[in-house]
């Protein structure tokens, strides 16, 4: 099934963005393909007035937010720029989960603690709240028509990734101030576009259009106090990822070919997939990455590895095919050995630190067991004792597909406990309780999203503390429809 693309409680900023991609010549502005707007705001007036503020940005190698990141995360956009495999809708915060809305009900007597373009920019996401919808189209209405060499290198269907790219670049707006987490998103973000052919050209065209549809539907707020915000903050949001991508070139592809070597059913609809990627690909256990197949181009899905890297170079992912998941589908019904996938950079941060001996508990529901026994390996690996303990949740006996492997597992290492608990029988999270004590362990959770809350809830209830929880995204499990 799609991995979630967010890992790590207290980190991790995979980023995969919603595809700028490579227009085969420069793009270059189209006045006449202007969506026709009636009412008094048209894209002219919203977008006309200071497209030249936002200027191509170079490889300056002088990043703008010069703080060194330090491995953080926001929740809400990592995945917002990688859908899974399900058809998704522009989601813009509620109101009441936004900080500035929190900051909002403050005493009027509290020092105000962001900075002025965050007011500003938080203001306007407030704004423009409950129009996410057309916000969302009229962007990429703009973008489109005043660069229609952008559009043909998105997916045919756009309905599946079109908010993508603006809610990732909304929610590092939002969190302009949190220079820490936004920094290594942001670094993530821009590495993830080379695989479409991003080039820094592109940015310029893109923040054009944000601000385009931004002071369209947040006019009531939208001066020229905020427009200059707005610029500020997309500066420094695009030169970040620019910067990101040019270091990035130095070393590493923009994407690797694998050709399928080994399709195992191991149900109807889960299957793992082998692949030998064309040249090394380096990851560590506990990460993922983003995977197109020959019948959706252009549209990338999210899969953890299900392996500790390997002495051979291959690679596995257990997939599920889910309704409407046409990646994953793909996936499991048709791929065959021979075929050739593409594979984005890896990314994610629930990997095991090899600096302690901590227990790991680790719950798996699902295909989510996938990364866990990539940790499993790695620990192994790295031949320290420390005791593992794995909690794999299954609907019933027949859906444990990976339970045998496992069980060879735990023959093997005696530090190793793996626990299977069916629905019929126990709820995960409530298994989980009946041992322990579990304040010496560090906690992974992968799997769908009501079960990383309730097991996060689990967790902390017997006294692991949040910091020393990591899972995926919730927010993007529930945004994939998973
Ligand atoms: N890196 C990761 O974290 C990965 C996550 N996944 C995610 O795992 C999910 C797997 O989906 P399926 O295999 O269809 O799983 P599923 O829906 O069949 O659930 C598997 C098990 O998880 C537990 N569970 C589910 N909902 C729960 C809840 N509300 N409270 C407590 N426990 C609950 C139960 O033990 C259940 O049997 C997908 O959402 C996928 O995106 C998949 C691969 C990797």
């Amino acid at each position: 099934m799609d991995a979630p693309t967010t890992t790590s409680s207290a980190d991790d900023t995979s980023g995969e963005g919603g595809g700028w991609f490579t227009p085969r010549k420069p793009p270059k502005r189209q006045e006449d393909g202007e969506p026709q707007q009636s009412g008094a705001e048209g894209p002219e007036a919203a977008e006309g007035r200071r497209l030249a503020s936002i200027r191509p940005l170079g490889r300056s190698g002088s990043a703008a937010l010069a703080t060194e990141p330090s491995e953080g995360r926001i929740p809400a956009a990592r995945e917002a720029s990688e859908p899974t495999d399900e058809v998704t809708h522009a989601r813009v915060a509620p109101a009441e989960a936004r900080p500035e809305a929190q900051s909002e009900t403050r005493p009027a007597a509290q020092p105000e603690t962001r900075s002025p373009d965050a007011v500003l920019v938080q203001r306007t996401m407030a704004e423009i709240g409950p129009d996410s919808d057309k916000v969302t189209s009229y962007f990429y209405a703009l973008l489109f028509t005043r660069h229609p060499d952008l559009r043909a290198l998105f997916p045919a269907a756009m309905d599946t990734q079109r908010d993508r790219l603006l809610k990732a670049l909304l929610t590092a707006a939002e969190h302009i101030d949190n220079t820490d987490v936004l920094v290594s998103y942001l670094k993530n973000l821009g590495r993830g576009h080379r695989k479409y052919g991003t080039q820094p050209e592109h940015y310029p065209a893109v923040g054009e259009a944000l601000i385009g549809s931004l002071s369209r539907y947040a006019s009531s707020v939208w001066d020229e106090e905020t427009e200059a915000a707005w610029v500020r903050t997309y500066t420094k949001i695009s030169q970040v990822m620019i910067d990101a991508a040019a270091e990035d070139e130095l070393r590493a592809p923009a994407w690797w070919f694998a050709e399928v070597v080994a399709h195992d059913l191991r149900t109807p609809d889960i299957a793992i997939v082998t692949v030998r990627p064309d040249q090394p690909y380096p990851f560590l256990a506990g990460q993922y990455t983003s995977l197109e197949t020959p019948w959706w181009p252009r549209i990338w899905r999210h899969y953890s590895f299900a392996s500790a890297p390997r002495s051979d170079g291959l690679l596995s992912f257990h997939v599920k095919a889910v309704p409407a998941g046409w990646v994953s589908n793909s996936l499991v019904h048709r791929a065959r050995p021979g075929d050739v996938l593409r594979l984005g950079p890896p990314g994610g941060s629930m990997t095991v630190d090899h600096t302690t001996d901590s227990g790991l508990l680790c719950l798996g529901g699902g295909t989510g067991i996938a990364p866990i026994k990539a940790l499993v390996e790695d620990v192994a690996e790295h031949g320290r004792r420390r005791p593992v303990e794995v909690f794999y949740g299954a609907r019933t006996d027949h859906d444990l597909y990976d339970i045998d492997t496992m069980l060879r597992l735990q023959q093997t290492h005696p530090w190793l406990a793996v626990r299977p608990v069916v629905d019929q029988r126990a709820q995960l999270p409530d298994a989980v309780r009946e041992y322990g004590p579990w304040n010496e362990y560090d906690a992974y959770l992968s799997g769908p999203p009501g079960m990383i809350r309730s097991g996060v809830d689990a967790l902390r209830e017997v006294g692991i503390p949040v910091g020393r929880i990591r899972h995926d995204s919730v927010e993007e499990l529930v945004a994939a429809g998973s």
